[in-house]
C-alpha cells in the first residue's frame, strides 16, 4: 500500500530512503552546488523527528565499472553532518555484511549513509536480487529523489516491489510531481522553453516532444552548433553530434510547421581553446573559423533571447548557454537569468531545471526570485513530455 509521508510515524522505524544526491564536485571533492542535499532535508527531518533511524542511497555520477574514489558519497559526509548537526555513519559498500551491520546496529535519531550505489553494475540494470539485499536494510521505503526518477533502476524502482504495504513519496517527489503538474495543467502563454547544456543526445528527442507544448524554443550551450551545423552553418570545433544533424534539421522543420518560434544563436562567444585562457572572439555562429569553437551565446542572441522570455508568461529552463563554470562564457547564461529573474517579477512562472542551470541560478543569487528549481534535469524533461516516470510508478503500483 502507498502511503502519505504526512500521516506515516516513523517511530522505531529504520527508513531506507532513496535520495538523489548526485551533486556537482570540484577537484578537491568539495560540493560546488548542494541544492540536491537542501532538498532532501525536511524528509531526513520528518524521519528524524518521528523517533526513526534513516538509511540514506544514493549514486553519484555515472561511475563505469566499480568504486572510483571521485563518485564516492564518503566526501558528502562532513556537509550532511553540519546539516543535521548529528554524526552521520558511512557504509564503505551499499550492500554486504558491513552495511548489513551498521543498519542493523542503527538506533532511532541516526543517519547511515551508503556508499554509491552504482559501484554496482546491478543498480542500473534494476536487478531484482540487488534490490531485494538493499530492501533488508530498512522496514519501510520512501522515495525522495525526483532527479532520478525517470531511471527504471534497483534502488529508484525495483525495490519499491519489497516493501508492498510500506513504499511512499518523500517532500521533494511530491513538491516536483505537483510543480510540474501546474506547469503541464495551467501553463499560461506565451510558453517558452530554453534549452542549453551538453548532453545533446539526452535533451534533442524531449525538445520534439516539447514542440506540441510551447510557443518559443530557446536554444543554447553546446547543443545549439549541431542545430547550426544542420542548418548549413561553418561551426569550426564547436561541440557537435554527426549522428543527430537529419533530426535537428527535421526539428527546426516541425518547428516552423507547428508555428513555433524555434531559435538558434545568431551570434556566439568563440574561444581557440577550450579554456578560460583562450583568446576570444565574437562571430556570427553560421560562421565560426576551423579550429575555433562557440563557447557561448553571443550579445545579439542574448537581447534576441532576453526579449522573447520578456514576452513570456511560463517559462521552463534546462541547461547553460556556455560554458558558464569559465568567467569569458558566463555572460550568456547570466543574461538568460536576468531576463528570467525579470519575467517572474512582472508575474511569469519560472521553472528551472537541471543541476547546472540550478547552480547557475544559485551562483548569482536568484534562488528566491524565480518560481521554482526543481532538482530534475532529465526528470523533470521526461515528465514534461509526458512519460511516465518509472520512480513514481513503482511507488503508485498497488499489484504487489
Ligand atoms: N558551447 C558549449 N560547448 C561545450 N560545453 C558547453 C557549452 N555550453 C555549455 N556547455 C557545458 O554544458 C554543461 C551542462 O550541460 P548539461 O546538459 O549537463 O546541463 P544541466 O543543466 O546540468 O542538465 P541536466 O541536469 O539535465 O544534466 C556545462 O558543464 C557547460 O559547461
Ligand atoms: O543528474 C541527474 O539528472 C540525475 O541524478 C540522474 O543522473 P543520470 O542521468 O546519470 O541517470
Amino acid at each position: 500500500m502507498t502511503r502519505n509521508i504526512d500521516e506515516y510515524n516513523f517511530a522505531g522505524k529504520k527508513a531506507l530512503v532513496r535520495v538523489d544526491f548526485n551533486v556537482p564536485l570540484d577537484k578537491d571533492y568539495r560540493i560546488t552546488d548542494d541544492t540536491r542535499i537542501r532538498a532532501a532535508v525536511p524528509t531526513i527531518q520528518k524521519i528524524l523527528n518521528d523517533g526513526g533511524a534513516v538509511i540514506l542511497m544514493s549514486h553519484l555520477g555515472r561511475p563505469k565499472s566499480g568504486p572510483e574514489e571521485k563518485f564516492s558519497l564518503r566526501h558528502l559526509v562532513p556537509r550532511l553532518e553540519q546539516e543535521f548537526h548529528t554524526r552521520v555513519a558511512f557504509a564503505p559498500d551499499c550492500v554486504g555484511p558491513e552495511a548489513a551491520q551498521m543498519a542493523q546496529e542503527l538506533q532511532p535519531g541516526e543517519i547511515l549513509l551508503l556508499e554509491n550505489l552504482r559501484f554496482h553494475k546491478e543498480e542500473e540494470k534494476g536487478d531484482a536480487e540487488f534490490a531485494r539485499a538493499l530492501s533488508t536494510l530498512g522496514d519501510v521505503y520512501v522515495n525522495d529523489a525526483f532527479g532520478t526518477a525517470h531511471r527504471e533502476h534497483a534502488s529508484t524502482a525495483v525495490i519499491a516491489r519489497y516493501f508492498p504495504n510500506d513504499k511512499m513519496m518523500g517532500y521533494v517527489m511530491q513538491s516536483e510531481l505537483d510543480n510540474a503538474r501546474k506547469v503541464l495543467e495551467n501553463a499560461e502563454r506565451p510558453f517558452t522553453a530554453i534549452m542549453g547544456g551538453a548532453k545533446i543526445s539526452d535533451k534533442i528527442l524531449i525538445i520534439e516532444k516539447l514542440l506540441d507544448r510551447v510557443d518559443n524554443l530557446l536554444i543554447g550551450g553546446g547543443m545549439a552548433y549541431t542545430f547550426v551545423k544542420a542548418d548549413g552553418g561553418e561551426i569550426g570545433s564547436s561541440l557537435v553530434e554527426e549522428d543527430k544533424l537529419d533530426l535537428a534539421n527535421d526539428l527546426i522543420r516541425i518547428a516552423k510547421e507547428k508555428g513555433v518560434n524555434i531559435m538558434i544563436p545568431v551570434d556566439s562567444v568563440i574561444a581557440d581553446a577550450f579554456s578560460n585562457d583562450a583568446n576570444i572572439d565574437t562571430k556570427l555562429s553560421h560562421h565560426i573559423p576551423q579550429n575555433w569553437m562557440g563557447l557561448d551565446i553571443g550579445p545579439e542572441s542574448r537581447e534576441l533571447y532576453a526579449d522573447v522570455i520578456a514576452n513570456s508568461k511560463t517559462i521552463l529552463w534546462n541547461g547553460p548557454m556556455g560554458v558558464f563554470e569559465m568567467s569569458n562564457f558566463s555572460v550568456g547564461t547570466e543574461a538568460v537569468a536576468d531576463a528570467v529573474v525579470a519575467a517572474t517579477a512582472k508575474g511569469a512562472y519560472s521553472l528551472i531545471g537541471g543541476g547546472d542551470s540550478a547552480a547557475a541560478v544559485n551562483k548569482l543569487g536568484y534562488a528566491g526570485r524565480v518560481s521554482y528549481i526543481s532538482t530534475g534535469g532529465g526528470a523533470l524533461l521526461e515528465y514534461m513530455e509526458g512519460k511516465t516516470l518509472p520512480g513514481v510508478a513503482a511507488i503508485e503500483r498497488t499489484d504487489y
